[in-house]
């Protein structure tokens, strides 16, 4: 069995982590740590968990990390990076769901993050954890940076007609949706239920630091420079993301052969499902499951190419994404523990 810590097991990836882990059948939950709700049963805080999860939460101080295989970081960016040296040095794999290991350049994620980076050597050895993209690197790795949920549907979204040469890698959009749950649990203004629900905004439309994290992965695909135009907003609902992404198609090309390329890129990829060609993918088919859904759009077969990606932004967008890849870092099959089906309605 393998044994896992969650530093961070009060906030909403934390507690998705632990629904997904309870009943993985190769784990064994060892240590989760709040800092609020030192000695507290787990299963106090989150009744869905009676029965299935019998741990307390200790302060991360008092927890003993080290004796974990595996630590998930659930927590703010900049938490991770101040433990995982000593825990990578005692041969604990470390999985972080925050930013802290995403950028490779040390000065732009200070530019975006606001947090001297004080493990720069660090950056080198982590695998960014997008699975379709990069598993072997994953497989090997002992250091993982989660990706941030809006670049892992852009990502998943822009790449195979980047690969294939097909759009203009310079006047990439995305405009892009999220439910309130992608802003976490803590108590902010802004995801109060008066101010969040029958609303709709954008935020971070000047800069938003998903923009350096996705243009940097993309990048690596195309020779030609990548610009990203990305508009993130805030929708009255609470999981659930929905990206909208416009590509300008400078190669001549038929419908059938785009919906072949994402059909070809995909076809080992159990968690991403390229519908029909034309499909109009909702969040509700993925909610509380770790699949992504796309479908492409051409209106008027001109020369746009809409690809829609929908996901939850707390299982694929987060959490399902880090167990997929601890399962790939422990020689798993990717999917164990993670075919669960979307809940409707
Ligand atoms: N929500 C989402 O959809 C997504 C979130 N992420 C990223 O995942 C991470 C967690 O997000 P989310 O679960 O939403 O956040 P929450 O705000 O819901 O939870 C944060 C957790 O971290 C703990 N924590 C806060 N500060 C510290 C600290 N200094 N040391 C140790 N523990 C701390 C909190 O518990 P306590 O205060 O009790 O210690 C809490 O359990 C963030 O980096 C976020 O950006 C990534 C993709 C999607
Ligand atoms: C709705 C909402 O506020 N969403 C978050 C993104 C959540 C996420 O992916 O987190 P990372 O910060 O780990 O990248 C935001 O825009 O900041």
């Amino acid at each position: 069995m393998i044994k896992v810590g969650i530093v961070g097991g009060t906030g909403y990836t934390g507690v998705e982590l632990l629904r997904l882990l309870a009943v993985h059948p190769d784990v064994e939950l060892t240590a989760i740590t709040s800092r609020k709700e030192d000695g507290l049963p787990v299963a106090d805080m989150f009744p869905s968990l009676r029965g299935r999860v019998n741990l307390k939460f200790s302060s991360p101080e008092n927890a003993d990390l080290t004796q974990c295989d595996v630590v998930f970081f659930a927590t703010p960016h900049g938490v991770a990076m101040a433990q995982a040296p000593e825990l990578l040095k005692a041969g604990v794999k470390v999985i972080d769901l925050a930013a802290d290991f995403r950028i490779k350049e040390k000065a732009v994620f200070e530019k975006w993050y606001k947090i001297e980076h004080t493990c720069p050597d660090l950056l080198e050895q982590a695998a960014y954890g997008l699975a379709e993209l990069n598993r072997e690197d994953i497989r090997k790795a002992q250091l993982v940076a989660n990706p941030g949920c809006y670049p892992t549907t852009m990502q998943l979204g822009f790449y195979p007609l980047l690969k294939a040469g097909v759009i203009d890698a310079g006047s990439l959009i995305a405009d892009c949706k999220s439910g309130v749950s992608g802003a976490g649990r803590k108590a902010e203004i802004g995801t109060l239920f008066s101010e969040a629900s029958d609303n709709f905004k954008a935020y971070g439309v000047a800069g938003h630091r998903h923009t350096p994290e996705t243009s940097a992965q993309l990048q690596r695909f195309t020779s030609d420079k990548v610009g990203l135009i990305f508009t993130p907003h805030l929708v009255p609902m609470i999981r659930g993301m929905h990206s909208t992404l416009y590509g300008r198609l400078t190669k001549d090309i038929s419908n059938d052969e785009l919906q072949a390329l994402f059909e070809e890129q995909y076809r080992d990829s159990a968690f991403v499902d390229v519908m029909p060609f034309g499909s109009h993918p909702e969040t509700r088919s993925t909610r509380g499951s770790n699949m992504l859904r796309l479908a492409l759009h051409r209106p008027d077969n001109g020369d746009t190419v809409i690809v829609l990606v929908v996901q939850d932004n707390l299982v694929k967008g987060a959490s399902g994404q880090a167990v997929q890849c601890m399962n790939l870092m422990f020689g798993l099959e990717e999917t164990t523990g993670l075919t669960q089906i979307a809940l409707l309605p």
